[in-house]
């Protein structure tokens, strides 16, 4: 057995929940990324270690996760993805669990580095099965194994190479094993469902789109048969971690994540590196972790010292990632000496006849979040708040009486030039065709401007508002700025772009980007994973959340919280959400955190650090038990209050 290399455990991508630095969070690389780096480090490392590496992560993960006893079966893929899948079940054999291998592909075709784990796994005994092309869904069964119950399934059928003569592709590069992968795929899924199987997938759920989060695999050869993708209850992202596993349907694939930077990529606390003074393992000496013993992350602190001559990587010359994953923010508490001046005013425009519960609950997301006054107005029906004799009108009855809290009067009043240049501004909630004719003066004075629901279709809609919006953005150059925050959901998205939603949540990153770019504005891109863009091009996705926020009026309640945070903290302090500790060298070389001049971080920009702190809180709510119960966005805005302690960043507009 040939020496193998040390291997630190896989980390729980999730595991270190503590309030956000720009170090912690973690960077997501595309595919031709991930690639650039995975051919630097092939080629400056020994053969074979890299994948030996991530074998044997996946290994080891996999036995800390199974219940101790449990039989794995290995699908193994005609790629390096199958590959590591050989080499994870070699160790499994070697600590003596009760390990199947399935192969599809016939030997031949393997690629080298996959070649030799299939050498390396039939010297080691392992029990291999070389699966007929063009297996059919009917035939599967009979030549897989018939597992236990809950037994663990390690899908390491596709990676990377999807998309190389695979899924988009129109012609695969090798179609003999096109049948048998389709109905693996199945298979795999039916024992999920059917045998409380657990599925670890090895760097991404097989037929998962690493870049856009979409299944990709498609299922036989006519476009109208729906793309397939493995869906794991484990992913083990290796050398990198990938945008597609974060946003769109990838979560849903992905189950819990786990990341190991192979030695090459570090974490974003640095502990990752390849120590060049750690002495290998033997195979025989490969520590074999304890069954059940979750995989730690390493003691704080570690890694502090300077890097060592020669332990430069590949890393150090890494193209850019695509995306961030936002990290927790960071909370601080109210001062002592503030009053509800200090907190700033939030206008919450919308709420028009029939949609009134759309401001309310945008209103008392802003008080709840810590705005100074909250006003709410109403434009009128029929569009224009006042009579013909311009007198204004009384707004139409709200569903439920106001909150005492909360204050409402017309939209001629809270519309003023200089009214809305002192506020935070949240414009849109319910607001219906007639809040229209507000919007050009909304872009033209508010200060801060948070777009939302129908003044995004307004937008879409209205090119002279456009303009408008892009000379916001011109007007943002001096020392003071206007800054506009939009938040779409993906239709909404899809209208200011030109486009459909299909077009939009087929690459939501790029779609945040485009428009955020054309707009000239922030956007938070809504939906599973997030994305916060920045006209620059710099996205991050927002890794908390679950479906339970699919809920009428959560959208309200997170632009109505985002107006009431951005009130409070005001430009200066919203960078303080994400302030790296005072200890922490910025400069420090091999930081993995985003750099200026490289992609902008929260910390550097209040309306993007605003916008991922509040879409963050508002998805960790979504979170809060009880899990299996409908969430009412009325109760929303309580449990992200509790979350944040009503606590905000120390400093304010007076300081
Ligand atoms: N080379 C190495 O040493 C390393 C490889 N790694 C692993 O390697 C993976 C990437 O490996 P690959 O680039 O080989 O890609 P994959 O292992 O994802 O496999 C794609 C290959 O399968 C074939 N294929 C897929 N679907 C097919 C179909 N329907 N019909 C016919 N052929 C089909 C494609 O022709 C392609 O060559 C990563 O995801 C990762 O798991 C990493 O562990 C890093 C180290
Ligand atoms: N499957 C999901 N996973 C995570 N978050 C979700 C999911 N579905 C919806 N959300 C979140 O719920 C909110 C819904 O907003 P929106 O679509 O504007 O709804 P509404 O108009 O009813 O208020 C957004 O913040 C969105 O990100
Ligand atoms: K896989």
């Amino acid at each position: 057995m040939p020496i193998e290399p040390a291997c630190t455990p896989p980390r729980r991508v999730d595991a270190r929940e503590r309030p956000g630095t720009p170090h912690d969070a973690w960077p997501l690389y595309d595919r031709a990324a991930t690639r650039t780096i995975e051919q630097a480090a092939l080629a400056s490392r020994p053969a074979h270690q890299l994948m030996a590496r991530a074998g044997l992560a996946v290994a080891r993960l996999a036995l800390s996760l199974a219940e101790p006893g449990c039989t794995f079966w290995v699908v193994a893929g005609p790629g390096n993805n199958g590959g590591d899948g050989l080499v994870a079940a070699t160790w499994l054999h070697r600590w003596g669990q009760p390990v199947r291998v399935s192969l599809c592909v016939r030997r031949g075709r393997l690629p080298e580095d996959a070649a030799w784990a299939l050498r390396r796994a039939e010297e080691a005994g392992v029990p291999i099965t070389e699966l007929e092309p063009r297996l059919t869904s009917a035939r599967i069964a009979a030549a897989c194994p018939a597992l236990p119950q809950g037994a663990w399934i390690i899908d390491a059928l596709l990676g990377l190479g999807l998309g190389q003569g695979l899924g988009r592709t129109p012609a695969p590069r090798d179609d003999s094993c096109t049948d048998t992968l389709t109905a693996l795929i199945h298979h795999l899924q039916h024992l999920r469902r059917t045998r409380d199987c657990q599925v670890l997938a090895v760097d991404l759920p097989s037929g998962l789109d690493a870049d856009t989060g979409r299944p990709g695999y498609r299922e036989g050869s006519t476009p109208e048969q729906a793309p397939l993708a493995v869906v794991a209850d484990h992913t083990l992202s290796l050398l990198t971690l990938k945008p597609g596993l974060c946003t769109g349907e990838g979560p849903h694939h992905a189950g819990q994540l786990w990341w190991h930077g192979l030695g090459v990529v570090p974490a974003p606390d640095r502990t990752d590196r390849d120590d060049p003074t750690a002495a290998p393992e033997t195979g025989d000496t490969c520590r074999r972790p304890a069954a059940r013993s979750r995989p730690t992350a390493p003691a704080a602190g570690a890694d502090t010292a300077p890097p060592a001559a020669g332990s430069a990587s590949p890393m150090d010359c890494a193209p850019l990632p695509r995306a961030w994953r936002i990290p927790a923010p960071r909370w601080s508490p109210r001062q002592a000496h503030r009053h509800k001046g200090s907190y700033g005013d939030v206008l919450v425009l919308g709420g028009a006849e029939g949609m009134g519960g759309a401001a309310l609950l945008a209103a008392d997301a802003a008080l709840q979040a810590g705005g100074g006054r909250v006003w709410i107005g109403r434009p009128e029906g029929h569009g224009d708040g006042c009579t013909t004799d311009h007198r204004p009108v009384d707004p139409p009855p709200l569903p439920q009486p106001l909150p005492p809290e909360l204050m409402q009067t017309s939209m001629h009043q809270l519309c003023s030039a200089e009214r809305l240049a002192r506020s935070t501004v949240v414009c849109g909630c319910g607001g219906g065709t007639a809040l229209h004719r507000w919007l050009a003066e909304v872009l033209r004075h508010a200060h801060r401007l948070v777009l939302d629901a129908d003044a995004l279709n307004a937008v879409a809609a209205d090119e002279a508002l456009r303009h408008l919006l892009h000379a916001r953005a011109q007007r943002s150059t001096g020392p003071t700025r206007w800054p506009t925050l939009l938040t779409p959901h993906p239709l909404e998205a899809a209208r200011l772009l030109g486009t459909d939603t299909a077009t939009v949540q087929a690459d939501r990153v790029a779609s945040a980007c485009q428009l955020a770019r054309s707009c000239s504005a922030v956007v938070l891109l809504k939906g599973s994973g997030t994305v916060v863009a920045t006209p620059d091009g710099t996205a991050w996705i927002n890794p908390r959340g679950s479906a339970r926020l699919a809920t009428p009026g959560s959208g309200d309640v997170l632009a109505g919280w985002i107006g009431g945070t951005w009130s409070a903290c005001g430009d200066a302090a919203a960078a303080q959400l994400w302030a790296a500790p005072p200890d922490t060298d910025e400069k420090r070389p091999g930081s993995t955190g985003p750099q200026p001049g490289h992609a902008r971080h929260p910390a550097e920009d209040p309306t993007l650090a605003v916008a991922a702190a509040c879409a963050w809180l508002h998805g960790r709510a979504g979170e809060s038990p009880p899990l299996g119960m409908p969430l009412r966005a009325g109760e929303l805005a309580r449990a992200m209050a509790a979350l944040s302690g009503q606590q905000l960043p120390s400093a304010g507009p007076l300081d």
